[in-house]
């Protein structure tokens, strides 16, 4: 995806995009584009369809109705496998292979593609740096690394391929709060540096406000509100943003 210029093509287009599991419609007629190197936050209770939406923009599901465009390209299943390759994808506790050491997952794809040893080892330890992961740990299976180190490792196999988009479903949701703090910092500096198209899953508004400037609000597969955390909270679409927004507790809450 093409750096961001006025004339380039949204990195994702959704446009009347439903996609249905038996009664159930997880997506209900979605329209979003994601601009080329936009930051991108998806939040709404539970069930709301947004990992479904994540995982159509990868071609992991397909939609019963609408399309999806990815840099302008209506996406088609012949593309997909290429798609993939220009699309990291992290997910909630990480998904690595436990057979597999940290540097095993991290080579599984770029093996597969040709790259040497030599270039991957070189790629996963310009990772170790990026990502703040102790460079033993490479050595290590996941069972044998903290939560934390594993979402670095899944991150990290997200980023091998240098991809031009990432889509994070709630990549810190299974952390203690301090090791969650941690990267939700780290995190944000490696957006900005590397300036990608990011679109990240999360419960929590707050961090979806710290990770994005947009954030788009889901219930029962629609979009309810997209917006800024200001318009969110001063110009709520529908009550239920408001619901949503003042069910986040804070510690004034407990005071
Ligand atoms: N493969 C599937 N088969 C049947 N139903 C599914 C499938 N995947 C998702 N669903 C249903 O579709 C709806 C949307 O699911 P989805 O995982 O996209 O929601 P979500 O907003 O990501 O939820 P959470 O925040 O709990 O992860 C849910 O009701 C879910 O049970």
């Amino acid at each position: 995806m093409s750096a961001n210029q006025e004339a380039s093509p949204a990195a994702f287009e959704l446009d009347k995009v439903s996609k249905r599991y038996g009664n159930l419609m997880a997506l209900d007629q979605v329209s979003l584009a994601f601009a080329a190197g936009s930051s991108t936050a998806l939040i709404g209770s539970s069930g709301s369809g947004k990992s479904t939406l994540l995982r159509v923009l990868l071609g992991l599901e397909w939609p019963d109705q609408g399309t999806v465009k990815a840099d302008g390209l209506v996406l088609v299943r012949e593309h997909v496998l290429e798609l993939r390759r220009r699309v990291g994808y992290v997910i909630q506790d990480g998904g690595l292979f436990p057979h597999l050491t940290a540097l095993g997952n991290l080579a599984l794809l770029p093996h597969h593609l040709g790259w040497s040893r030599e270039r991957i080892r070189e790629r996963a330890e310009a990772l170790v740096a990026l990502t703040h992961l102790p460079q033993s740990a490479l050595d290590r299976y996941p069972a044998e690394l903290s939560g934390g180190q594993r979402q670095r490792v899944a991150l990290m196999r997200g980023l091998m391929l240098d991809p031009d988009a990432l889509l994070l479903d709630e990549p810190l949701g299974a952390l203690d709060p301090i090791v969650r703090h941690e990267l939700q910092d780290e995190l944000k500096q490696i957006f900005e540096r590397l300036g990608k198209t990011v679109i990240v899953v999360t419960h929590d508004i707050a961090e979806a406000a710290w990770f994005a400037d947009r954030i788009v609000l889901m219930r029962q597969g629609r979009v309810i509100q997209d917006g800024s955390l200001d318009d969110l909270r001063q110009r709520p679409a529908d009550p239920f943003v408001t619901r949503f927004v003042q069910a986040q507790r804070t510690l004034g809450d407990a005071a």
